[in-house]
């Protein structure tokens, strides 16, 4: 088995049917999609609470990197004044059609959002706050590019409402950075990364890739021991996944570069793992580790399938727009391109373009999924509050599939619940494909 899918945090929509193509049961899934009143276990999550984090997608870059796919724009002049508007009249929005009484997190990613001024985040803060409860020391971070010219607004950010940074160092590396498409230095990433752990201290987190095209285990490991002297309390490790249409894909696709071998990729996410370990990092996550409780609160509510909010062109949410008198938890995206989104946002007060309803199969399926991500994986607490007629022994505890599973030590299933090993967290994808299995079937 090797490493699957690192860079993962948000249950995104092709998310499950990546793992289920592989998978004999696709039919049975596509045949589970009924509204939830036709399935007799049907009945009102007890986990939808008045409560929900929040996502807002700033979509604009200065350049676009090499081996990136996300939701971005290079724009030559952006007219930050209605993009402001459209955030500030979309949040309100959504918040009030989920009608939630308290956002528990708000993340600012992109693209990228530390090209915002201070002010357009204060006022998409202060609209939060107008619509709900957002506690003096709920959790509020925003994506750093390290360059200089962010650097200098970290203050900024600060006043206006933030407490929290994730700087996207991916390498100490020039000859890495250039090869990545960065606008940035090495040197840039320290300059930022002091000042960010001098306005931040406990609250900086840095993101770094491996993995890439000659990339050795010895170049890496001299990588992150040197990002270890530097950073602050919290990485995120991702493994370098070559995305179609990218300019990087399109170099390996040529035979011009190419990557390290999969058993190298393993070597080095499991020497990452047990570097940031003997440093006293906790790896609560599969791509993420932290120590001295600095976990990030935002993305937790993504593993545990708590319900959030996306605001913003191409933002992802998941939650019961109670004030359409719905009960179902919605899966919805926004409007990937900004100038489409914002004029939908100003003739309706929201971009959403697309919204499905998620069957109680699909909300579990994601909790199964996302949850075990976590070192703790889905307690049975967990497990219970999004479905109490059904526990996790009678799902997992017959299955002699998932037995074998835990007889080879990718699993436990035991008084705490289900969660992997150590090793299985490194072939998590892997596992799934007979979870869902075994989930479906149950069903
Ligand atoms: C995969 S990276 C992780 C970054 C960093 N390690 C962190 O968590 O602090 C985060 C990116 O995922 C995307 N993302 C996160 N939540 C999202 C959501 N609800 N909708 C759309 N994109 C989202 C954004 O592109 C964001 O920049
Ligand atoms: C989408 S970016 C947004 C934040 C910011 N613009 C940045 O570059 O750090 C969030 C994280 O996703 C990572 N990322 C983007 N594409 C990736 C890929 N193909 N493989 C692994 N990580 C990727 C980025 O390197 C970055 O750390
Ligand atoms: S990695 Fe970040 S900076 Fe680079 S193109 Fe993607 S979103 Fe923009």
């Amino acid at each position: 088995m090797m490493p699957g899918q690192l860079c993962q945090v948000y249950p995104r929509f092709s998310l499950l049917s990546n793992i289920l193509r592989r998978s004999v049961m696709v039919q049975k899934l596509v045949l589970s999609q009924w509204p939830s009143w036709k399935n007799p276990r049907s009945r009102e999550c007890s986990t939808w609470s008045d409560q929900a984090a929040l996502y807002v997608h700033w979509p604009y870059c200065q350049k676009r990197c090499s081996y990136c796919n996300f939701n971005k724009y290079i724009a030559r002049n952006v007219d930050e004044e209605v993009m402001k508007q459209c955030l500030v009249r979309e949040a309100g929005t959504l918040i009030q059609l989920s009608q939630v009484s308290r956002i528990s997190s708000v993340f600012f990613g992109g693209g990228t959002p530390s090209l915002m001024s201070p002010s357009t985040i204060a006022a998409i803060l202060e609209s939060v706050s107008k619509h709900a409860h957002l506690a003096g020391d709920a959790e509020v971070t925003v994506e750093v590019n390290p360059t200089s010219a962010e650097a200098s607004r970290l203050a900024g950010f600060r006043l206006a409402g933030v407490n929290r940074l994730s700087i996207g160092i991916q390498s100490l590396d020039d000859g890495d950075l250039r090869l990545l498409g960065r606008n940035h230095t090495a040197l840039d990433s320290l300059r930022t990364l002091k000042e960010a752990r001098r306005l931040f201290p406990g609250a900086t987190s840095v993101d770094v890739i491996f993995g890439l095209p000659g990339q050795t285990v010895t170049s890496w490991v001299g990588t992150l021991k040197e990002l270890l002297g530097l950073c602050d309390d919290h990485v995120s490790l991702y493994q370098l996944t070559l995305e179609r249409g990218t300019a990087l894909f399109a170099q390996v696709q040529k035979g011009l570069l190419s990557r390290p071998e999969p058993e190298v990729l393993a070597e080095m996410y499991d020497v990452a793992r047990q570097i940031l370990c003997s440093e006293g990092f906790r790896q609560y996550e599969v791509s993420n580790f932290a120590r001295n409780g600095a976990l990030s609160i935002h993305n937790q509510s993504y593993w545990q399938g708590r319900q959030y909010i996306g605001v913003g062109p191409g933002a992802h949410g998941r939650f019961v727009p109670r004030k359409d008198g719905k009960n179902l938890r919605e899966a919805r995206i926004q409007t990937l391109e900004p100038d489409p989104w914002m004029r939908e946002v100003m003739s309706v007060g929201h971009g959403t373009r697309k919204r499905t309803d998620q069957s109680e199969l699909d909300v579990l399926e994601e909790v199964l999924v996302m949850g075990l991500r976590m070192d703790v994986g889905i307690t049975h607490e967990h497990w219970r509050q999004f479905m109490p007629s059904l526990t996790l022994q009678t799902v997992f505890g017959t299955s002699q599939q998932v037995r074998a599973l835990e007889e080879q030590g990718f699993l436990l299933l035991d008084d705490s619940g289900l969660r992997c090993s150590w090793k299985g967290l490194a072939v998590l994808d892997s596992l799934l494909l007979t979870l869902l299995n075994q989930l479906q079937q149950s069903w």
